[in-house]
């Protein structure tokens, strides 16, 4: 038996992947351990020692989030990224009054019903850089008792002096890493970013494996097609994707934690347009989609009555009847969320993540953990004849593809935690499809016949 690992004991254990799974309370320790990190454990002196961060994010309890620092970081400057406007806004910023080394950038959302999901910390050290793409909230619900994702950077070093520092190519990786989160945050044009976007191009992040995917609202046309959304993976996949003949009878599968308006058949966007671009192989984005099973993992009311928080989980997957009634047709594409190998089959997942694995469930061809959930706000929709790409929302996420991690061909995956060399999964292969009797999770009707684990039933007002 394994004692408790220090945070960076964790981290070199999690390499070469580095994606690791948030610590849930009231589960056996065994399922804390590999692969699975803290908040705490992130912002430990033992990771670097913090001058300055900064957190983008949807969510943020302030006090909370400050004790969540090492005390001697806790007066470090802070800036924190957020989409809030007005009543919001105000409310943020007088919850950081106390607080002087806290300041905002207002991130600008001119699409109706665009939100700014993005989930990221960058971390200046004295040591030099490090950076989290990651899917929690930062108040403390988010890092409780649900199944969260993160992918935790190398410790990037500062670059040597250089004149030419200027140009953003130099110290950027194989994946273009460095570069594609330099677009991605210049994509705010917002002068509050403009330092941290300077610590980023002076630090050397050759070392990161993994492909930004990031979403940016706005209607992206011309070579903008490609750059974001739904199209720039399509654009990664076409470039850095499975070969065609090896993955024919693969599956995709979607997980995610809410699902937006998708259209009233399949047809409109979710098994053309979406699927196509999950689907693209390499040289070819044209194949034939009635070959390709999508699968989607979405909990289902029981999955959630159950959960450790009970009802009460389903705050975080706001899936609302007005949608669901539209679209009934996602019944036959769900499976519930089931992980057993990582403990956490009733830790509601708020993890979003997207792969394509085998039909013996033992590899992948890529896998991708992201903000985005499964909606035309988060990863776009093609208009003008798709001519252009309309996303209502900020997002980020990170696509690991074998051929950054030393593999022609597939990523080795489990959920069993003693496959400490393989890419661990959030949830169980193979899936379990919905029977005729299972329920999405909808979160604004009322479920009173069976109670939660804690004994109280749903009845949203
Ligand atoms: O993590 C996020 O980015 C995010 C965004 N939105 C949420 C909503 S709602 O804004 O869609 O009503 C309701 C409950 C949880 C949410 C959440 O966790």
């Amino acid at each position: 038996i394994t004692g408790p690992l220090s945070p960076d004991q964790v981290y070199s254990e999690g390499q070469p992947y580095s994606f690791f799974l948030t610590k849930v309370h009231g589960i056996e320790s065994q399922y804390n351990q590999v692969s699975v990190m803290d908040i705490k454990d992130i912002l430990s002196p033992i990771m670097g020692t913090l001058q300055a961060s900064c957190q983008f994010n949807y969510m943020f309890e302030i006090p909370w989030l400050i004790k969540q620092y090492p005390e001697q970081f806790r007066s470090k400057p802070l800036l924190l990224v957020h989409g809030f406007t007005a009543g919001n806004k105000t409310a943020l910023e007088i919850e950081a009054t106390k607080y002087s080394n806290i300041k905002f950038c207002q991130a600008r959302l001119e699409m109706i019903y665009g939100t700014h999901h993005t989930k990221m910390m960058i971390l200046l050290y004295e040591e030099g850089m490090r950076v989290v793409i990651h899917t929690s909230n930062l108040v403390e619900k988010d890092w409780y008792q649900k199944t969260q994702g993160m992918w935790i950077s190398p410790l990037f070093p500062k670059l040597k002096k250089e004149e030419n520092k200027s140009n953003y190519s130099r110290g950027d990786s194989p994946t273009n890493f460095k570069k594609d989160l330099l677009d991605y945050i210049g994509s705010y044009k917002a002068y509050q970013l403009k330092d941290w976007q300077q610590h980023i191009a002076d630090h050397d992040m050759s070392s990161a494996k993994v492909i930004i995917i990031g979403s940016s609202p706005g209607r992206h046309m011309g070579e903008n097609k490609h750059k974001f959304g739904h199209m720039r993976l399509r654009k990664v996949l076409n470039t850095h994707g499975p070969q065609k003949d090896f993955v024919k009878s693969w599956p995709v599968i979607g997980q995610y934690s809410s699902i937006g308006s998708l259209g009233a058949t399949k047809d409109v966007w979710l098994a053309t347009e979406f699927l196509q671009s999950l689907a693209t192989v390499e040289g070819s984005s044209c194949v034939p989609l009635a070959s390709i099973d999508l699968k989607l993992i979405f909990p289902t009311k029981d999955n959630v009555r159950c959960s450790l928080e009970g009802y009460p989980a389903g705050a975080s997957i706001p899936y609302s009847i007005n949608v669901a009634k539209k679209q009934t047709y996602l019944h036959s594409y769900f499976h519930h969320w089931i992980s057993k190998g990582r403990g956490r089959s009733r830790a509601m997942p708020h993890i979003k993540s997207y792969c394509r694995p085998s039909p013996s469930s033992q590899e992948v061809a890529w896998f991708l953990v992201t903000s985005a959930n499964l909606s035309k706000a988060a990863w776009g929709a093609l208009e003008k004849k798709g001519s252009q790409l309309m996303i209502r929302s900020y997002e980020l996420g990170v696509l690991f593809l074998p051929k950054f991690f030393g593999s022609k061909k597939s990523i080795p995956v489990s959920s069993d935690i003693n496959d400490t060399d393989k890419l661990l999964l959030p949830y169980d292969l193979p899936l379990k499809p919905y029977q005729k009797e299972d329920r999405p999770w909808i979160w604004d009707i009322a479920y009173k016949e069976l109670p939660d684990c804690n004994g109280n039933m749903w009845c949203p007002s």
